[in-house]
């Protein structure tokens, strides 16, 4: 199994089109004012010039409006949503547009029903719970509530980097992961050696996997 990888909180081109170079599959666009990693209109279409074909590019949204949304979708070339709010599964399909949907994992949820809601979604993101942050806080979150069988494709994203996502792949087995503060030189700054280490780090938990070895922890 090939297991996609998709990095998050681009704002220069010049780091997108790294990532590209280096085998990522996603790069995704954060279009939420309060982080760090928010881009301009003007910002992504510069990043998504800058990617060769085949890279997908993800919109990420915080409870947005649907003006909002539907203003840079009319602007940029966006291939997939990412809703990382409390978005409802009616918004999120209304756009008719690939979206996934993250939820912040926290213990006694039923993230099989959550992900049944939006059963149109290309993937459920599970990312942590951090009282006051919406995501990309770089923190961990205890992979064992993740149930065995889940409705939707996983895409694993919290305090990933390439230290823990190896053990991550043999342990959770998603479809992809997704990462942010752990492939940054500083907030919104890609470093490529990082991202370097990351995709190398996701093969080699592919190959755990195939050699059917859990890696140690
Ligand atoms: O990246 C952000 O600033 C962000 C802001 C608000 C919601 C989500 C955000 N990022 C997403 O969070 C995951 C996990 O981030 P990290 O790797 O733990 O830093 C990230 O991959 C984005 O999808």
């Amino acid at each position: 199994m090939t297991v996609r990888t998709k990095v998050c909180g681009f704002t220069r081109p010049q780091d997108a089109a790294a990532a590209a170079a280096l085998g990522v599959d996603a790069i995704g666009l954060v279009f939420y004012a309060p982080s760090p990693r928010n881009v301009t209109v003007a910002q992504a279409q510069a990043i998504i010039a800058s990617l060769p074909p085949f890279v997908t590019v993800v919109a990420l949204f915080v409870n947005p409006s649907e003006h909002e949304v539907q203003q840079v979708l009319a602007d940029c070339a966006i291939d997939v949503l990412q809703f990382h709010g409390e978005e409802s599964p009616a918004f999120c399909r209304s756009f008719q547009r690939p979206y996934l949907k993250a939820v912040r994992v926290r213990p006694g949820m039923d993230l099989a029903a959550y992900a049944a809601n939006y059963s149109d979604a290309r993937g459920l993101l599970t990312d942590a719970f951090v009282e006051g942050a919406h995501g990309g806080t770089g923190a961990v979150f205890d992979w064992t509530l993740i149930p065995d069988k889940l409705p939707l494709p996983l895409i694993l994203s919290g305090g990933l980097d390439a230290a823990n996502v190896a053990d991550a792949v043999a342990r959770v087995r998603p479809a992809a992961v997704d990462v942010s503060s752990g492939v940054e030189a500083g907030k919104g700054i890609k470093d490529p050696v990082r991202v370097a280490a990351f995709v190398a780090a996701v093969r080699q938990g592919e190959i755990s996997i195939v050699q059917g070895a859990d890696l140690a922890l």
